[in-house]
């Protein structure tokens, strides 16, 4: 929990010692008000006493309350800046931690936790800096200080005291004990909420088409009572923990006056007064003890919830990313545009299978490489390879004779231009989605934009678009067709004007005549460019300069169309199930 606090910022934490001034403060105020009522009681009872005496330790009173009000307002003030930009900080650390994740730490935090830990769990530590950072400090303080004021004024009423104090860590123990683990499971339990509700959201066509409503509310509704059962549990044991600190306050209160009214009647008459001043002192100091331990039963609320939550965000903002940049920012000299496996193998993290087996093949600038294999053969694994977005487990991968490791990712990425199979559009319009990013370049014309567009075969449908290059995307491209939205991304990756295209089966949702003018026009326009293209299609493949067959991780062939129709049986399988006979001969 404290390490969360090392985020905090020195002015921060200069506020936060400015409200510690007005905590103490206030602490001083609200227990010097007994002092006065005792003054005043001792003043009502002493015969031949003035009124002016009495107002002015009324007026001394009123002042001790405004002057506590106000240190109460100005502490919440700062403690609600602190909150409010503490949180604001650590949301921007985790997205920014998360932006340099690579694909193995977010499949290990899964989308939805990461999603939870930015936003509720941050919510908890707003909640307890706000509130604890009073409480905390004031409970202690409080107490303390209120006990020196009580002690050596009535055995017995300390005796009193003491066992209300005993029976509130009796009940604090309790929470404790049943209550917080309760507290720890509820955010692991909106974790699973959260991820209930985002899958039905992202596949909601397919729980639709397939009347699966269902089956996913009885999903949600399993993942909802689980929460709420905990959340129903721990708002009871609040329920009833809370009528009870308040019955132990009046129930001390009224015993203390109890046991005075004894001690007054047992008094000599010279003696009553002192006694009764003395009560009236101490049950006002009695209940700030209360008072201040039923501020830490609130603590204890919040810090178990708060605690779990600081834990979640600091694994994220510990977690080193996998994929660390390299130094290099260009390849050997007169290299450009090559790539090169030499003898790659590759597992995922934490699976036991090699998805990859000694693949070792090496393409020049401006060649075409085209994978091909059946499906779940590594081919989309392979392309991952180049952009480090996993990284070989054995071997090594080139760029322009340098290890992708070696390079800095920035210098990598500006070389590729990727297209993945599942084309990605953010919410913006067609002109910032083809425009998007960087390259290291200077930034994109509107020309380039319109050209890009042009060779993914998008003219067409763009300039028919309500405000054509500014038309609205909405997000996830949501308000286009599959074939269109693939279109973007691949002009995407022309306007970036790279070395090396890598295409991940990105040619699939375009019909087969746009799919042949566009890789014609990808060809005649971007001649010198360097393409590895995943595709299911043999007509997508055929003109490629290589070839490569994957079998189960494995590379079983490798060169042109017609090479391989005669010496690879794999691929000659999967060619016949596609081409006519004709088409194989010629
Ligand atoms: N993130 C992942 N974690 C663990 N295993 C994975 C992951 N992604 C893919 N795999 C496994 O790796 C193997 C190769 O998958 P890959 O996506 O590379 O195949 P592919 O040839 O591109 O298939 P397709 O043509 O269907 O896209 C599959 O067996 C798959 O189950």
């Amino acid at each position: 929990m404290l390490k969360i606090f090392k985020y905090l910022k020195f002015k921060e934490w200069v506020q936060a010692a400015i409200s510690l001034v007005f905590i103490v403060i206030q602490v001083w105020l609200d227990l010097k008000l007994p002092d006065y009522m005792s003054d005043i009681t001792r003043l009502v009872q002493t015969p031949g006493s003035a009124m002016s005496d009495i107002w002015e330790q009324g007026f001394y009173m009123l002042l001790c309350a405004l002057g506590s009000v106000i240190s109460a307002v100005i502490v919440g003030f700062f403690a609600a800046r602190i909150a409010a930009s503490f949180s604001q900080r650590l949301r921007s650390m985790l997205f920014y931690k998360v932006d340099s994740f690579s694909m193995e730490e977010i499949n290990r935090f899964s989308t939805s936790s990461l999603i939870t830990r930015s936003t509720n769990d941050i919510t908890q530590i707003q909640m307890l800096v706000t509130m604890g950072l009073q409480m905390i400090v004031k409970a202690p303080i409080l107490s303390v200080w209120a006990l020196t004021k009580i002690a050596g004024k009535g055995m017995e009423w300390s005796l009193a005291t003491g066992v209300a104090v005993l029976i509130m860590i009796v009940i604090i123990a309790f929470i404790m004990i049943f209550v917080l683990p309760k507290f720890r499971k509820m955010q692991t339990l909106t974790d699973n909420l959260n991820q209930v509700t985002r899958e039905n959201l992202t596949g909601l066509r397919v729980v639709r088409a397939y009347n699966a409503e269902a089956y996913q509310e009885e999903k949600f509704e399993k993942a909802n009572e689980e929460l709420t059962k905990t959340q129903l549990f721990t708002s009871r044991g609040m329920a009833v923990m809370m009528p009870m600190m308040s019955m132990i306050m009046s129930g001390l209160s009224l015993a203390i006056y109890w046991i005075g009214a004894y001690l007054i009647q047992d008094a000599q008459a010279m003696d009553k007064l002192p006694i009764f001043s003395n009560m009236v002192v101490f049950s006002a100091y009695a209940v700030q003890v209360i008072m201040s331990f039923m501020m830490l039963v609130m603590l204890f609320i919040l810090m178990p919830r708060a605690t779990v939550s600081a834990k979640r965000i600091n694994e994220v903002l510990d977690t080193k990313p996998t994929i660390i940049s390299g130094t290099l920012t260009e390849g050997k000299t007169g290299l450009v545009g090559e790539v090169e496996f030499k003898n790659v193998s590759f597992k995922y993290p934490d699976a036991a299978e090699y998805v990859l087996q000694d693949v070792s093949f090496s393409v020049k600038k401006g060649e075409t490489v085209a994978f091909i294999g059946s499906t779940g053969s590594g081919k989309s694994t392979l392309i991952n390879l180049v952009p480090r977005f996993f990284d070989a487990t054995e071997g090594q991968v080139l760029i322009d004779g340098v290890n992708v490791k070696d390079y800095d990712t920035e210098a990598l990425y500006n070389k590729i231009g990727y297209v993945p199979q599942k084309a990605v559009l953010f919410r913006g319009s067609v002109s910032s989605n083809v425009a998007y990013g960087e390259n290291g370049k200077e930034t994109v014309s509107e020309e380039q934009v319109r050209k890009a567009v042009a060779i993914a075969q998008g003219t067409d449908f763009v300039e028919a678009m309500d405000s054509g290059y500014y038309a609205d995307i909405s997000q996830g491209g949501t308000n286009v067709s599959g074939g269109q939205k693939q279109r973007l991304a691949i002009a995407r990756a022309v306007c970036r004007d790279p070395e090396i295209y890598i295409f991940d089966d990105s040619f699939s949702a375009l019909d087969y005549k746009t799919d042949r003018v566009l890789r014609s026009a990808l060809k005649k326009e971007t001649a010198g460019i360097t393409s590895l293209i995943v595709a299911q299609r043999i007509g997508t493949i055929m003109d490629a300069d290589q070839i490569i067959v994957l079998d189960e991780g494995r590379m079983v062939g490798k060169g042109t169309h017609k090479e391989l129709l005669a010496t690879c049986q794999v691929y000659k399988e999967i060619a016949m199930s596609q081409l006519s006979e004709e088409e194989l001969v010629s």
